[in-house]
């Protein structure tokens, strides 16, 4: 995807790793640090593949597009949903519409790279239908408290944003045993470390 086009065309990136390839889908309740993990994966990890969403929500300040989001008007999702173009999508604490360009996907995972989404529960399930042999890791707080700090803390949602968050992230808490693996995020970067050994090295998962 180039400029302000949605339409996948992005090459995933090239180099020698030694990793093996591997889909993992990382979901986990609002504000539980997803995003923070996955940029912390990114930095130490180049190699590893993250998928750019496309989503209907307005841009916080400092959000670029292409690279946080990608940031859609209702028809141009419409567009993409009309032509198959995303892997999944959902509507997300009721307020805004997210998805997954399928093309970029395909091809990080066709190049041999390691690869990444992060998404919705709603979205998880959706992969989990067409492509069950991905791997499904849940992010979880160390706490609810610790939880609502994190939203309170990051300071980009109104009250009533993050009162419509919470109500999500209960029901998101409450499907963690649908995963295949559960990582606390204590610290980010012990987090961030415990994703990549799940693409690098055997799973111990929850059938164990
Ligand atoms: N391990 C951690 N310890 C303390 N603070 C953290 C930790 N991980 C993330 N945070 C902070 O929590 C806040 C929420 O993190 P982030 O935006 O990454 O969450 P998210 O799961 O991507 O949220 P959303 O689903 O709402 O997009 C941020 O302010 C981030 O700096
Ligand atoms: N189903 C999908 N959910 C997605 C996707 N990209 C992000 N998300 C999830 O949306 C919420 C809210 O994100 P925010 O940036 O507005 O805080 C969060 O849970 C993300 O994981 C997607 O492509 N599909």
């Amino acid at each position: 995807m180039t400029g302000s086009d949605p339409t996948p065309d992005t090459a995933a990136p090239s180099g020698n790793h030694t990793t093996r390839s591997r889909l993992i889908v990382l979901a986990g309740p609002t504000a539980v640090g997803k995003g923070t993990v996955a940029a912390a994966v990114r930095e130490t990890h180049p190699e590893v593949w993250i998928s750019v969403s496309a989503t209907t929500r307005p841009p916080r300040p400092g959000e670029e597009n292409g690279v946080h989001y990608w940031f859609v008007s209702d028809e141009e999702f419409d567009a993409m949903v009309a032509k198959g173009d995303l892997l999944e999508w959902a509507v997300v604490h009721k307020a805004a519409r997210y998805g997954t360009p399928r093309g970029p996907v395909d091809l990080a995972l066709a190049s041999g790279h390691p690869a990444m989404l992060e998404i919705d529960l709603q979205g998880a399930r959706q992969v989990r239908e067409t492509m069950p042999e991905a791997l499904f890791v849940f992010l979880k707080p160390p706490s609810w408290e610790e939880l609502v700090r994190r939203l309170v803390g990051r300071g980009t949602e109104s009250e009533a944003e993050r009162e419509r968050r919470l109500e999500t992230a209960r029901a998101e808490l409450a499907a963690e045993s649908e995963f295949d693996v559960t990582i606390v995020n204590h610290e980010v970067h012990a987090a961030a470390d415990e994703l990549v050994a799940l693409m690098v090295g055997p799973v111990s998962n929850r059938s164990d």
